[in-house]
């Protein structure tokens, strides 16, 4: 798509914090909406990004335009990205928010009602996957338009630290993190490859390479970066900026994205084919015992938090 042929959709960003504004900026950078609306209680702030963002909007893209919206108007987008809520201080992890978290996303989703039939809710605010099962509950979309950012910005880490390693580029390396955006996570290693080899084969022959703590180093990269910088905003911008644009084009490309998982009774993050309905199916990922094992036990946790 040329930057400046003519886009028609709208995206609503929901909350205009850091994360908001990174989503806005990279959907500036990669047009994909004809107009973006940014909502947030906080006028000032909302103001101030809209004034900031349209300036980006100078430099290439002259299809997007930026405004500020209510949550009704945002109802009414044809993608929804929720990112309102309290993020990590340090030593907080994702389930900590889920109390206030969970308060937001009701009052926003209520005052968001009625939804257009085809509008697509992301959800990135966190507990991501926690979230992405409350939304559908209190939204009523069918569940297939209601997924999570999920493991996707986990398996972009991912593949960053494989790349690093087996000196090639990361767009070369097929790698997916499954499970919850979250402590109880995991790779599914049996599938990953490079250039379409097994990962084991394609490797330099002088790379040993060590699966747990490259998962450790994966897992933990979002509290490293928090520890520093008080927050995580390009890596999710990039990847929320792309899964808008695989659902606004209907590119039914395979992210790692939090959906409804039927037999599991909660949403978690397998490879799913992603378009303008939503999840349009899960990739049947013939995941080894190993890993069957740790998608029931990423389950369990997940349960554990919807029911506490
Ligand atoms: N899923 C993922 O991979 C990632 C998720 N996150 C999550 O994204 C969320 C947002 O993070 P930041 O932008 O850094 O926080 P932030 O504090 O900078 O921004 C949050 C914004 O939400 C607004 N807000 C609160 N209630 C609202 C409502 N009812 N309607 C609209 N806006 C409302 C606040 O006024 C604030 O401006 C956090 O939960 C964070 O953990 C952050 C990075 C990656
Ligand atoms: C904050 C968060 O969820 C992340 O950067 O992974």
């Amino acid at each position: 798509m040329s930057p400046n042929s003519k886009l028609t959709s709208t995206i609503a960003i929901v909350g205009a914090g850091d994360v908001g504004a990174t989503i806005a900026y990279s959907l500036i950078m990669n047009p994909v909406a004809g107009e973006i609306l940014l909502v947030d209680p906080k006028e000032e702030v909302r103001d101030a990004q809209v004034q900031d963002l349209s300036d980006a909007t100078f430099h290439g893209n002259t299809s997007t335009r930026v405004r500020a919206g209510t949550h009704k108007e945002a109802g009414q987008c044809d993608i929804i990205v929720m990112t309102a809520g309290a993020k990590q201080k340090k030593g907080e992890s994702r389930t900590d928010l889920v109390g206030r978290n969970k308060a937001i996303l009701s009052s926003a989703i209520d005052d968001m009602k009625p939804f257009a039939s085809d509008t697509i809710l992301l959800l990135v605010a966190n507990p991501v996957d926690v979230l992405t099962y409350f939304a559908q509950q209190f939204s009523d979309l069918p569940k297939n338009q209601v997924i999570g950012s999920g493991t996707f910005l986990d398996s972009a880490r991912l593949r960053g630290i494989l790349a690093a390693k087996a000196e090639v580029a990361a767009s070369s390396i097929e790698a997916f993190v499954c499970g919850e955006h979250g402590e109880s996570q995991f790779v599914a290693w049996s599938k990953a490859s490079i250039g379409g080899v097994p990962l084991e084969l394609a490797l330099p022959s002088n790379i040993k390479l060590d699966k747990n703590a490259v998962a450790e180093e994966t897992k933990n990269k979002a509290n490293n970066i928090i520890e520093n910088k008080g927050v995580t905003n390009y890596g999710i911008g990039g990847v929320a900026a792309s899964i808008c644009k695989s659902i606004m084009f209907d590119e039914k490309n395979i992210l790692p994205v939090s959906h409804w998982q039927e037999d599991l009774g909660v949403c978690l993050s397998i490879p799913a084919v992603v378009g303008r309905k939503g999840v349009v199916r899960t990739v049947e990922m013939g995941f080894s015992g190993e890993e069957k094992e740790a998608l029931q036990k990423s389950a369990k946790t997940l349960k554990e938090v919807l029911e506490a």
